[in-house]
């Protein structure tokens, strides 16, 4: 077992560096002798910068070659930000483990002012997300969306340059980064729903891979998986593989388990939003009964919109 040098599979963005270095680092010191290395990747997601990510096949763009890698063994693992992980995973592979969460929040990020509220009437906010789009929108419809796509440093270039007066960022991703200094104002879960699973990383293998899945143990978290298992569930139930206003976000209050749910239209002309608290063991259940009120509540018409096509049954 320790002859085997285990190979890490990660895109090459700097954010996607970290998270693969922290990886390989709490692996080697759960387990000294343990041999592990990056294998570095371009995906079609890195390339293809300019469109919004909606159109040119949704986020899964980032982890397909990562799991054609581990499939040909040519990887072993893939460590990824829970937010960008599909639903579904390619026969063969699965979610393993789930590290602990960082700050789950969206970050407001700005030159000039400290708050969205300080923003000025139809001031420009930088976003390519639908889900912040429509929750921005909700509380200063007169605000001017546009578009914003690129690695965390890509970004804020953009707005160092002058292009925005504000961006939005998460509040993680900035702070591995080194980049902390940089938030003006982290938003409250009453102010942006964050991503499922935002701030969280985890981990990916070949589900037969017995050695590693043990050694992988220890960097679980059980209380952050049992959250993102909430947040999933509410997720699977909505979605349907695309891009869509949807924030999720669950935290623990002892073995209390507390979800909130959203689905808005991304203009942020509507927003139907629901909750659901109980015990941890029912994570999965809440997830998905939380979705069905907010199918109830409207969400299926939004989705539709979104979807143009079949909303989930
Ligand atoms: N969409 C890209 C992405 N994927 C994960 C993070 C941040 C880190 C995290 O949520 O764990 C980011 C950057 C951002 O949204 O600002």
């Amino acid at each position: 077992m320790l002859d085997k040098i285990f190979r890490i599979a990660t895109r090459q963005s700097p954010l996607a560096l970290w998270q693969a270095q922290y990886v390989q680092q709490r692996l080697m010191s759960a387990h000294p002798g343990l041999r592990v290395e990056l294998v570095p990747m371009v995906t079609k997601g890195d390339i293809i910068l300019d469109t919004p990510l909606a159109k040119v096949g949704g986020k899964g763009l980032f982890v397909k070659e990562l799991e054609q890698a581990m499939l040909e063994n040519r990887a072993d693992l893939a460590v990824h930000s829970m937010k960008d992980v599909p639903v579904d995973f390619p026969e063969g592979l699965g979610l393993v483990t789930i590290c602990e969460r960082d700050d789950p929040r969206d970050a407001f990020v700005s030159h000039h002012y400290a708050s969205i509220d300080e923003l000025p009437q139809g001031a420009i906010v930088g976003t390519s997300s639908l889900r912040r789009q429509c929750q921005i929108s909700a509380r200063r419809p007169d605000l001017v969306i546009k578009t914003l796509r690129g690695n965390v440093g890509t970004r804020l270039g953009k707005l160092d340059a002058g292009e925005y007066d504000a961006i939005i960022l998460a509040a993680a991703g900035l702070k591995r980064l080194g980049l902390a200094d940089r938030i003006r104002q982290p938003l409250p879960a009453e102010i942006s729903l964050p991503a499922v699973g935002q701030g969280a990383v985890g981990i990916e293998c070949r589900l037969d891979d017995t050695t590693l899945i043990g050694l992988l143990q220890a960097l679980n978290h059980e209380d952050t998986a049992v959250c993102v298992k909430a947040e999933r569930a509410m997720n699977t139930r909505l979605e349907g593989g695309c891009q869509v206003p949807i924030g999720s976000f669950a935290l623990l209050e002892g073995d209390q388990l507390w979800l909130r749910g959203m689905v808005g239209a991304p203009d942020g002309s509507v927003m139907v939003s629901g909750e659901r608290r109980g015990p941890r063991d029912q994570a999965e259940q809440m997830g998905t009964s939380l979705a069905e009120e907010l199918l109830e509540g409207g969400a299926r018409e939004i989705l539709r919109d979104v979807y143009q096509g079949q909303p989930p049954a």
